[in-house]
């Protein structure tokens, strides 16, 4: 069997009393979208912030193209080829979308530097022709693709996507799964977190499933789609 891109074991967070995390395991493929789901407070943002070191992990293990990540800074994750977008963009307002992009390329995957790298990211992410655009004249659309034009330029082997369709129109959310799909084509591996379950189980390979920070189910789209357990979890919410 071949060594996952990424290996979580019985991850664990707790705060005080709250098992935010609670011994949940899971892999991630190189090429692979794998989605991570479950209603608020179901332990998706404490993993993200767990997987990239800015929390450190109560238990469990996280391993990384065959190494052990848990413990090591932010700075060395992103080094070893994990990029985060965030949700909320907060990109340097006076630069430009290509400037800003560029930036991303100094932060990401030591083995990746070189020519090509911002153009390639800007156009990967819908970007080329607002490259010289000011980054605080941009839509909440247009900075979500900064959001991961900046991610990209990491050459990232990895792509943690933390609800990057929330608050966008049809036609946008498109455009943002069709970089994600193209970057996981080139090989990344991605995972997502996103509310938005038709674009969820539209573009996942595989889908975990968390509740009150325990994992429920975990399977292909349409396996998890018609688990009772996750159905259960939904009930009151926007059914997957
Ligand atoms: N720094 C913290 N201190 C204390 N409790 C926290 C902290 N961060 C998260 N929690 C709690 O941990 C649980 C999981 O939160 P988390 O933000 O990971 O959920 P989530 O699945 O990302 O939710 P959402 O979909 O609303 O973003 C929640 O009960 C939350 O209140």
């Amino acid at each position: 069997m071949t060594t996952p891109l990424l290996d979580v074991m019985g991850l664990s967070r707790r705060f005080g009393e709250l098992a935010a995390v609670d011994d949940v395991s899971f892999t991630a493929e190189a090429g692979r979208i794998v989605s991570l789901i479950g209603p608020n407070g179901a332990g998706k943002s404490t993993i993200f912030n767990l997987l990239t070191g800015y929390l450190p992990l109560s238990r469990g293990s996280v391993s990384f193209r065959g190494r052990r990540i848990d413990g090591m800074n932010t700075c060395r994750i992103a080094e070893l080829g994990i990029a985060r977008a965030f949700q909320i963009a907060r990109p340097f307002r006076g630069l430009s979308v290509r400037d800003n992009v560029k930036v991303g390329a100094l932060f990401g995957n030591r083995d990746n530097r070189g020519l090509g790298v911002v153009d390639e990211a800007l156009a990967l992410a819908g970007l080329t022709e607002l490259a010289d655009r000011p980054a605080a004249e941009l839509t909440i659309g247009q900075l979500r693709k900064l959001e991961l034009g900046r991610a990209f330029a990491a050459r990232p082997h990895l792509l943690l996507a933390d609800e990057p369709l929330a608050g966008l129109v049809p036609a946008e959310s498109e455009e943002i799964l069709a970089s994600l799909k193209a970057l996981a084509a080139r090989g990344a591996g991605v995972l997502l977190v996103e509310h938005d379950m038709p674009a969820v189980m539209k573009v996942s390979d595989r889908v975990v499933v968390l509740e009150a920070g325990r994992l429920i189910a975990a399977g292909r789209p349409e396996e998890v789609n018609r688990d009772p357990r996750v159905i259960e979890a939904y009930l009151g919410q926007e059914a997957p």
